[in-house]
This record gives structure tokens, sequence and C-alpha cells, in this order.
């Protein structure tokens, strides 16, 4: 594989550095991004399109739960339409002055990610607003009566932001984006195609059986499964003869205390203080982040999505709820609900 354009590998966050391994497996190319289908598609027009006619690609938003791929797609972006790609994020962003420096180092049409976009200081969103939507800056010189604004004009660029809260984003901020793609969770196959590519990067062959396993629970998400994945790989080779077997990934998976939907100790704990101490709900999300000393926004962020999605859990107008499948899960009788509860709780 050649070395990467070194402007593609912009100083990571700190909290990013442990992920370093994580970059070994990251698809460089949209060919090689497997899932995400329809957003994959509509980008690969909207990419091919500013390529075209050479123009600055519409402002990209990415949102969705941690770890499905969005810092991916925004580097492949940037990579396929040929321009340089800027990182940053959110709260990194303290001052008006901090978002302009950036700004006008930007060359034509370059990619500008701002990771973490729901965390942006108002005044520093103010000096985006313009820079979207005109590629201009107005900066306050000085103070007091002295104080004036000055113009600067801006190449055109594209912005791309990302953000785990789409409800925490402003809407003048997000109405600016021209191109809004939810990520989704990814199926089973999608996760086996990641876990057998990666599985061939990392030199320790997945058979068929071996990969699913571990795409089966990777809760839904690409890194999770690369994760899981090493942790599988230590295994193999300290115990296995280097290979990743069903036996092996099932083994090493539940040693780590990852069960069969890939609930992990959060998620169960999170679902077993909901039956036995509220009766399945509906609780407040409050009260369940007090009870966990969890933060409400850990909760909503990255436990939450993917219960949801599976059914475990259900929001409801009175708080969270344990769904059926969770109390199966959790080897439980689910109290009986009469029908109109059900019906106060969940509409017709
Ligand atoms: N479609 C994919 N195919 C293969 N690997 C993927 C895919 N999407 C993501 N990954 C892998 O998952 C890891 C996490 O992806 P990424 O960092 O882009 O997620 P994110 O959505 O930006 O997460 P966060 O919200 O935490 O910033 C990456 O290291 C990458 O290797
Ligand atoms: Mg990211």
């Amino acid at each position: 594989m050649s070395e990467p354009d070194p402007t593609l590998r912009p100083d990571p966050r700190p909290e990013d550095k442990a992920m370093d391994q994580d970059r070994a497996l990251r698809p460089e190319r949209l060919t090689d991004f497997i899932g995400q289908a329809e957003a994959r598609a509509n980008l690969r027009i909207f990419i091919e399109s500013a390529r075209r006619r050479g123009e600055a690609m519409d402002h990209v938003l990415f949102h969705g739960p941690p770890g499905l791929g969005k810092t991916t797609l925004a580097q492949i972006m940037a990579r396929e339409l040929g321009v340089n790609f800027r990182m940053t994020s959110g709260p990194v962003l303290a001052k008006a002055g901090d978002l302009a420096a950036i700004l006008t180092n930007l060359e034509r049409n370059d990619v500008l990610f701002i990771d973490e976009i729901h965390r942006l200081n108002p005044v520093v969103e103010e000096v985006l607003y313009p820079a979207m939507e005109d590629f201009e800056l107005d900066l306050v010189i000085g103070e007091g009566p002295a104080a004036r604004t000055v113009r600067i004009e801006l190449q055109p660029f594209t912005l791309v932001g990302a953000t785990t809260r789409l409800g925490l984003l402003t809407t003048p901020l997000r109405d600016r984006f021209g191109i809004p793609t939810r990520l989704q969770f990814y199926t089973v196959d999608e996760l086996h195609e990641i876990v057998t590519r990666n599985a061939i990067k990392l030199g320790t062959p997945a058979d068929n059986d071996g990969a699913r396993e571990i795409a089966k629970r990777a809760r839904g998400t690409p890194r999770i499964a690369g994760r899981l994945l090493r942790r599988v790989v230590d295994f193999a080779v300290v115990e296995g003869d280097g290979r990743i077997t069903r036996e092996i990934a099932d083994n090493a998976l539940t040693r780590l205390g990852v069960d069969h939907l890939g609930l992990d100790g959060a998620d169960r704990r999170y679902l077993g203080l909901m039956a036995e101490h509220y009766g399945g709900g509906p609780v407040g999300i409050e009260t369940m982040a007090a009870a966990l000393s969890e933060s409400r926004d850990a909760l909503e962020e990255v436990i939450e999505p993917f219960l949801l999605q599976q059914g475990l859990i259900q929001r409801t107008p009175r708080g969270r709820m344990l769904g059926k499948k969770a109390w199966r899960h959790l080897g439980l009788d689910a109290p009986e609900v009469g029908e109109k509860a059900q019906t106060d709780l969940f509409g017709k």
C-alpha cells in the first residue's frame, strides 16, 4: 500500500491517539467502504459532479452513533475529491480567531472536517455562517468605539460536520448543510464483510463462521467489530493455530463479556437495572443516569441507540421501557401489562 498523502493525516486529537490502531483498518476509497449504501451512492454522485465542475462540493453533515464511519467518510471524500483534508473539532475551537485562522489557510475546494460540531462555541458558530454561505469572513478588529469589521474573502471549501447528537445542533447551523446524511447501524452481512477483509489485513484470516460470529456481536458498529476482531486475533494466536474459527471467536467474546446479541457489561447493567428496580419502566433517562452513575449524554449517545434499534428498549412519552425481547434476553418473565396500559404507553 502506498503511503497516504501526509495532509490527510493531521495531528490526531489526543483521544484519537489511543485509536491509532484503528487507522490501519480504515478504508481509503469509497469503493472499499462497505455498507451505508444509500449515503455512499449519493456521495458518489455529488463528489463526481463537484469534480467535473471544478467546484467545492456542498457542505455535508454526518450524524449518527459513534463508530459508524463519519470521520472515515469525511477523509474518503477529500481523497476522492483530490483536495486537502483539514480536521478540527467543536470543543477545540475556543475563539472566533481559531476558526478564522483555519479558514484563511484553506486552499481552493479543500475539505474542512469539524468533529463534534454540536459542541461549537456560539461565537465561533457565528463566524461559520457567512463562511459557509458566501465564503466570507467578517472579523471584528479592535474593541470598543474603535472596533471595526473587516471582510475577508475565503477560498471556496467544503465543510464536513460530524455529530452524534443532531438534536443539539442549532437550526441555523443545521440549515446550512446542503447534504445532511444519517449513518445507520450496519447489518450482520456488512460487518461480516468488514471483519473478513480486516482479518486478512491483520494477517489472521477468519473462516466464514468465525467472521460471522464477530459480526453478529459487534453492535452494528464497525469500530466495535474492529476492536473485537483484534481481541479474537489474540486468542487465535495464543490458544489456536492463528486462524479465526467460530469456536475461537465465541470463546474469546464470551470471555470478554460480550454476549450473543453483542451486548457488553454496560448494556446489561442498563437493562438489568430497568428490569429489577423499575419493573421494566417507564423510567426517566435522568433516573437511569443517576442510578448507573453515567452521564445522560453517554446513555443517549452510546448505549441507547443500539438497544432501541434492536427493540430491547422503547422510548415512550413517560420514559424508557423494556421491550419483550429484553426480558427474554435477561431470562426473566415480563410482567403482564393490561391492554389499556399498553395503549396508553405506545398508542394504538
Ligand atoms: N464502512 C466501513 N468499512 C470498514 N471499516 C469501517 C467502516 N466504517 C467505519 N469503519 C472502521 O470503524 C472505525 C470507526 O470509524 P470512524 O472513526 O469513522 O467512526 P465515527 O463515526 O467517526 O465515530 P465517532 O462518532 O466516535 O467519531 C474506523 O477505524 C474504521 O476503520
Ligand atoms: Mg469520528
